[in-house]
């Protein structure tokens, strides 16, 4: 049995595929597209792949910024619980589309819940 989150899920095509799947969610959603916009989505999207790769305790050299700097500049701009709680519920539906199993669906969801006061940096 694989012994990280990284390689039960699937390793990097299964993170691959995850991470385009739910990017398209997200910008087709009005509610949080916005804050995308001036974004460049092919290297955001890369972003996303190396850190979760790296939570998931996969083999990733994130060198992004933390999840505090990366998102102050859009709590400036109104990010609030609403906006995560739609991009989590984004993410769910992935892990649902791509047959995720329930038990590793929640071990997913339990960290990107813990990124919340991160993100919305308080
Ligand atoms: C599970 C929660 C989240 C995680 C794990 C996450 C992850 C990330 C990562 C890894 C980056 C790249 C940081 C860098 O540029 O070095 C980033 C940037 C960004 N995130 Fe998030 N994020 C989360 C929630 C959100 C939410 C709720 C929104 C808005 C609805 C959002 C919008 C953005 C935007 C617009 C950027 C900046 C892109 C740019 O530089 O143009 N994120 N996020």
């Amino acid at each position: 049995m694989a012994d990280n989150l990284y390689e039960q899920l699937g390793g990097g095509p299964a993170i691959d595929a995850a991470v385009d799947i739910f990017y398209r969610k997200v910008l087709s959603n009005d509610a949080i597209s916005g804050f995308f916009d001036s974004t460049d989505m092919e290297e955001q999207r890369a972003k996303q792949k190396s850190f979760l790769t790296m939570v998931f305790g996969g083999p990733s050299q994130y060198s992004g910024k933390d999840m505090r700097a990366a998102h102050a500049p859009l709590v400036e701009k109104g990010l609030n619980d609403s906006h995560f709680d739609a991009v989590a519920g984004h993410l769910q539906e992935t892990l649902d589309e791509l047959g995720v199993p329930a038990d590793l669906a929640a071990k997913v969801m339990a960290i990107a819940a813990g990124t919340r006061d991160d993100v919305l940096n308080r």
